[in-house]
């Protein structure tokens, strides 16, 4: 919890006035992104919970010592010693945190957990029926979303058979075998009496920036995935002109996490792992002396702030196309001084404000990092997931093939790249594909029974709801009131006045406005100018965006500078874009991109793929 200064107590103060006459997004973005910072502020100092009994859990020099002085400059792959006092922060298998106090978060009993039934939920709210595209951004986006989820968080659940959840299958639905069965979350061993009325559950990967869906989330794997590899490189398949991602014994890929993969997590890893690779390169000609343990390190702290770049400049400003948001996220990176004076003038300024939260000094607002359950919940943007991906030739532009996403899931995802489709093509194709939008009735028919290579069966639209509910996430008015929004106070206003809309949902939720959940809750609100999910969600990356960063020693802290990533590392940090990463590894993609500044917004269509009337490129 961090108390706002008293010029951040005047700001909150002044835009509670405000806000209760304009919304934010009204404003001029001059004052809009003061507005943001408002609100950031009100959230740092009530939004931040930690879920351990005490700051000794966060591990000490004595309990967890640093035997190897590396460690100062570059990344564990366990997430250790990020914070070189508490050095278990962050960590492979520690808590995930809260948004919202913990009493706030009470574990549900069964009635609660089934009522309404999520099923019903899924079958009436959130199956498509039609694909609606998010036609603000391309399919890149998705995948985009999804890689980067996978660098920071993921549950445990437990084994199926062990502790399912059994949710009731109403007599007319075709859900086979006539029983869903979910296994249920698994909770941490309880370290204090709060812990059994509100559960604590563990991320399996780290919660810091350090691309752990790359390089992995522990010291072992990450050493498998340089077997083989000189020169600091992650290993590849090389085959003729292609390097594809090498495989395990059960053609899922050897990289830092494998699961829910398909076609667009296969080419963001690819992507990437090529990347690393070809800093090393650029690292071996500049500093020929570097060891391969030097090259590595120095490689992954360049490949993991660059996507941090990427996701703060690019993504984000693509998904959430308002001016405010434009400045407000340039700014967290390169201050508001700005992106050129920042390149000329060099890196004078500790002020985040100034010259941006690289380089500003660690702070965690006295509540130990972690990314939290509320964080997790939000990201649940299964709906950009179409059913379909079309695709075309890069130089002609002639539609090869569309394919069913089932067939290019899991350990099928490497068969799109064929005779027909290069790798260049499939990042084309996506490039010209629009994701589904976020929103009711759009939730992808493969998602909603899909086979996972564990053997599972799930409905991730039921899935979706039970778990919020499961992991005490409040509902969707609680939820609002917590990150100081104003709720609804009837089924109407939620929908933004959508009469059959709120007819249904108060249908289902039997009238009481208060049980609507929260993914349902931010499908239905309208939406700000320009926006691709919901304002309620955007309040929790208002304040996680900026802490993931701000929270790093390797972006914002000690180990931001030439002695760690080196000058050329740095610029390269700096130079490079979503755009220009693209084109390095597949130079056949500059026409497609050709004045594009923004990667995930739709590229040009080249040739003849205008013609292609199909709703996977045309909205
Ligand atoms: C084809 C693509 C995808 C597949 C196959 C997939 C599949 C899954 C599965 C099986 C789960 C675990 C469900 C459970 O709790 O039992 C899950 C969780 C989740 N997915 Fe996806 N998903 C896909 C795309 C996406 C995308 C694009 C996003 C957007 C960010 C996303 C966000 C999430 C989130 C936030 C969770 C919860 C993670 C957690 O429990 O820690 N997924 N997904």
């Amino acid at each position: 919890m961090a108390e706002p200064s008293f010029p951040g107590r005047v700001l909150i103060k002044v835009f509670k006035g405000v806000n209760k006459v304009v919304k934010w997004d009204k404003l001029p973005s001059f004052i809009g992104v003061f507005n943001l910072l408002a609100f950031r502020l009100e959230l740092e100092k009530d939004n931040l919970h930690d879920v351990y009994p005490n700051v000794g859990s966060q591990g000490t020099p004595e309990s967890c010592p640093m035997k190897d002085p590396r460690y100062l400059v570059t990344r564990n792959s366990d997430g250790l010693f990020n914070k070189l006092d508490e050095p278990l922060m962050g960590c492979t298998g520690m808590r995930f945190g809260r948004n919202v106090s913990r009493e706030h978060t009470k574990k549900p009993t069964e009635e609660e957990l089934l009522t309404p039934n999520p099923r019903v939920v899924s079958d009436q709210l959130l199956k498509r029926t039609e694909f609606k595209p998010a036609t603000i951004v391309n399919l890149l986006a998705a995948a985009w979303i999804q890689f980067q989820l996978h660098d920071w968080v993921m549950h445990e659940n437990y084994d199926p058979g062990t502790d399912d959840i059994e949710i009731p299958l109403l007599p007319d639905d075709t859900w086979p075998s006539g029983h869903m069965k979910v296994p249920r979350t698994k909770p941490t061993a309880p370290l204090s009496t709060l812990d059994e009325s509100c559960p604590a559950y563990k991320n399996i990967n780290t919660a810091w920036w350090d691309a752990s869906q790359l390089y992995g989330s522990d010291e072992a794997t990450t050493m498998t995935l340089r077997m083989g590899a000189v020169l600091g490189k992650l290993k590849m398949r090389e085959d003729g002109h292609t390097e594809y991602l090498p495989r395990d014994a059960n053609n899922l890929p050897l990289t830092g996490f494998n699961q829910n993969w398909w076609l667009g997590l296969e080419l963001m890893h690819t992507l990437f792992a090529l990347e690393h690779n070809a800093i090393c390169d650029m690292l071996h000609e500049k500093h020929p002396d570097f060891s391969s343990d030097q090259l590595f390190d120095t490689a992954r702290i360049i490949n993991c702030a660059l996507m941090a770049k990427i996701h703060t400049v690019e993504w984000t400003p693509a998904i959430l196309d308002h001016p405010t948001i434009n400045t407000a996220l340039h700014a967290n990176w390169w201050g508001f001084l700005g992106e050129k004076l920042d390149k000329l003038l060099g890196h004078f300024s500790k002020s985040e404000y100034i010259q941006g939260i690289p380089g500003s000094g660690v702070d965690q607002d006295n509540v130990p990092y972690s990314l939290t359950e509320e964080f997790v919940s939000v990201y649940r943007l299964h709906p950009l997931i179409p059913d379909n991906i079309a695709f075309f030739d890069t130089a002609t532009g002639s539609h090869t093939k569309t394919t069913p996403i089932a067939e290019l899931a899991f350990q099928k995802a490497q068969y799109a790249i064929d005779e027909k489709t290069t790798f260049g093509d499939a990042f084309y194709s996506f490039g010209i594909n629009y994701p589904g939008a976020i929103t009711h009735n759009n939730h992808p028919s493969f998602l909603r029974q899909v086979t996972t290579p564990d053997g599972q069966t799930r409905d991730i639209a039921t899935v979706d709801i039970l778990r919020d509910r499961e992991r005490g996430v409040p509902r969707y008015c609680e939820f609002r009131r917590l990150f100081h929004m104003k709720a609804p106070t009837t089924f109407l206003e939620l929908t933004g006045g959508n009469k059959e809309l709120a007819d249904k949902i108060s249908g289902i939720y039997a009238g009481d406005l208060e049980k609507v959940d929260l993914l349902v809750g931010m499908f239905s609100e309208p939406l700000p100018k320009g926006f691709g999910f919901s304002d309620t969600a955007f309040r929790v990356f208002i304040l996680m965006a900026s802490r993931r960063i701000k929270s790093d020693r390797f972006l914002a802290g000690t180990a931001w500078g030439e002695h760690a990533y080196t000058k050329e590392g740095l610029k390269w940090v700096q130079d490079q874009t979503m755009g220009s990463v693209l084109t390095r590894h597949f130079p056949e993609l500059k026409p497609a991109l050709k004045g594009k500044d923004n990667a995930f917004r739709p590229w040009v269509k080249v040739g003849k793929a205008a013609e292609y009337k199909g709703v996977e490129t045309t909205a």
